[in-house]
């Protein structure tokens, strides 16, 4: 490892190379070895930053970005502050538009980082001129010298994890995993590293991660967009309420649902169990894993690696509130 030894010349070059880190408590009653990549080491604090910073370097090498123009997205937070610490070191205008689930945190913290927030109902159709879709496009149009990143309808998303999270994984398991579970949203992350991963051994079992309310485990097993799984919930970032052409659904082996409050007690057992303080969908990755565990998906000699996308500070007011908790009938 050379990293973090000397001087680093910009925050960017910090993306990626995330830990894998060993799960002992929370996975005792489990069968085989569990290991957590921890994408809250990411300099923007999720696994965002690797799509961020791919898609912009993109644009910029195709010359669609030029110093002075403005990036546009759509995002529940993240993707938005990976674009506005981009924004700011490579001197770009950021505008996002953002769902009103989206949690009070994540869109000050935002417009800390200098981008222009849009708040969009998040329970209106895709194609409602409210939603954070069409606000997105209008702003885009809209604005001379933008680029809009769509990170839910651009392949760009899946390539970043298909270079950097895929052979990362698999340099730090020694190709030794067995099983990976992740939580899909765009379906970046399931999509692009699980298609590394199984060309290097097909026998790989990519387990996805759905939210009750959303539409992608039935999508994946009927291959129909069924809008009556469609209903509000709680967890950012995870499930969605369309079908995103990020998501290779062909790489996916099996999703998982998980409900908010299983989700919500599983990322604060998280915390109290191994000491990490991850977000919200890592507890859903957690509740989905032992779900799986319970079909009897894993042995003793399976090596399982969860994906944990961001940091639990971007929730304080939500599932690490003892208030907010109680408001829910989760605690
Ligand atoms: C907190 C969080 N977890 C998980 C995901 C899902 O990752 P992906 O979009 O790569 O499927 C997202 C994406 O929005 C997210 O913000």
């Amino acid at each position: 490892m050379t990293r973090n030894q000397g001087i680093t010349n910009s925050i960017l070059e910090l993306v990626g190379e995330t830990p894998l880190i060993k799960l002992h408590k929370i996975t005792k009653n489990l069968p085989g070895t569990y290991y957590a990549k921890f994408e809250a080491f990411n300099p923007g604090h999720s696994a965002k930053d690797r799509i961020a910073l791919h898609i912009v370097q993109d644009a910029e090498k195709k010359g669609i970005l030029k110093k002075g123009a403005t990036i546009v997205e759509t995002t529940s937070g993240n993707t938005g502050f990976s674009l506005a610490m981009i924004s700011i070191v490579k001197g770009y205008k950021c505008i996002l538009a953002v769902s009103d689930k989206s949690s009070r945190d994540k869109i000050d913290l935002l417009k800390c980082m200098g981008a222009e927030v849009h708040v969009c109902p998040a329970n209106v159709p895709p194609e409602d001129p409210r939603s954070y879709y069409e606000v997105a496009k209008t702003i885009h149009k809209k604005t001379k010298n933008s680029v809009y990143i769509n990170q839910y309808f651009n392949e760009l998303n899946t390539e970043a994890h298909y270079r950097t999270t895929g052979p990362e994984i698999w340099k730090q398991t020694d190709g030794k995993l067995t099983h990976m579970v992740v939580a899909s949203g765009t379906g970046g992350t399931i999509s692009g590293s699980g298609q590394f991963l199984k060309e290097k051994n097909p026998n790989v079992k990519v387990l996805g991660v759905d939210a009750i309310g959303s539409v992608l485990k039935k999508y994946h097993e009927t291959r129909e967009l069924d809008l009556s799984e469609v209903s509000p919930y709680k967890i950012e970032g995870l499930g969605k309420n369309l079908i995103p052409t990020a998501t290779d659904f062909d790489i996916i082996d099996v999703y998982e649902k998980v409900s908010d409050k299983d989700a919500a007690l599983e990322a604060r057992n998280i915390v109290k169990k191994e000491g990490m303080f991850p977000g919200y969908t890592s507890g859903a990755v957690m509740q989905a894993t032992k779900q799986y565990a319970a079909q009897g998906m894993f042995t003793e000699d399976s090596v399982v690696v969860l994906i944990f996308p961001d940091h639990g500070s971007r929730y304080m007011n939500k599932i690490y509130s003892d208030e907010w908790m109680k408001e829910q009938g989760f605690l």
